[in-house]
């Protein structure tokens, strides 16, 4: 199921303004990688460059190429559609469909697919939630709607919600910024079992976060306000909180900068 993902010399652009400039790594399947990097650096960019939801805002385009498992995603043939199934978000904040029941937000993405027979997205939506950690807690409630939950609940079924059309990828921007300690350790130890399955890419500004979840890590910076940001150190997380090989990188691991 998960895949390998090879991002080549990816430059991503608003309008003219470019936020991100040549950024090449390969990403190993069912492996979670950490962006980090100061504010503005392009991390958000980077990611939502993965699943092409980058060119959702208007004016925004991308250069390069991004290949899944060797197909390139921005090959002019392809869908998109199917990119962003194969490629599943969960953002900031949790954002559960607030009047739908948690069931149907699980299966939000199934029907759109076409699903209809109730066994099936029953099934679906029971896997998708003990994927999720989250079948306990919500099992004799699932009709309930998924604003009645927790915050560190609703992400989780954002989660469940994002696992259940069975993506390759997932992707997580900054998935535990609105989170209390408790949901967010849940969710780390989450990210920990859905390696297994997926491979994960995930941004973060909390470094404790990204040294305990994340097999390699990459540092994104930038010169100066206005200029693109770029990948300057890409490793393993242990090399990166240790012994990075950039001066850049040590000076931001330590607080010395950003
Ligand atoms: N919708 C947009 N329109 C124009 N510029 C944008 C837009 N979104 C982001 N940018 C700009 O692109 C650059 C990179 O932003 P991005 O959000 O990717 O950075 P980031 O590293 O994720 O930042 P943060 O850590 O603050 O979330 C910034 O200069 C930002 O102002």
């Amino acid at each position: 199921m998960a895949k390998r993902i090879e991002a080549d010399n990816v430059t991503a652009y608003y309008g003219n303004f470019r936020a991100i400039d040549s950024v090449s790594m390969v990403i190993e399947r069912k492996s979670v990688t950490a962006l980090i990097g100061p504010s503005g650096c392009g991390k958000s960019t980077f990611l939502r460059s993965i699943n092409r939801m980058h060119e959702v805002i208007p004016g925004a385009r991308v250069e390069g190429s991004i290949n899944v498992d060797g197909h390139n995603v921005y090959d002019k043939d392809v869908d998109v559609t199917a990119v962003r199934r194969m490629i599943g978000m969960v953002f900031q904040r949790p954002n559960p469909f607030p009047t739908m029941s948690i069931f149907d937000n699980v299966v939000a993405g199934l029907k759109l697919q076409g699903v209809r027979r109730k066994g099936e997205l029953q099934v679906a939506a029971e896997k998708a939630l003990r994927g999720a950690n989250l079948w306990e807690e919500v099992k004799d409630r699932l009709d309930k709607p998924g604003a009645g939950l927790s915050g560190g609940q609703q992400q989780r079924l954002c989660i469940a919600r994002a696992i259940a059309v069975e993506p390759q990828v997932v992707l997580m921007d900054e998935p535990c910024s609105a989170l209390d300690p408790i949901s967010t350790l849940a969710i780390e130890d989450l990210i920990g079992e859905l390696k297994d399955s997926y491979t994960i890419v995930i941004v973060t500004h909390n470094m404790q976060q990204a040294a305990r979840v994340s097999d390699k890590t990459a540092f994104f910076s930038l010169e100066k306000t206005g200029e693109p940001g770029r990948l300057v150190e890409y490793d393993d997380t242990q090399k990166i909180f240790t012994n990075p090989s950039e001066k850049r990188t040590e000076d931001y691991i330590t607080g010395r900068f950003g």
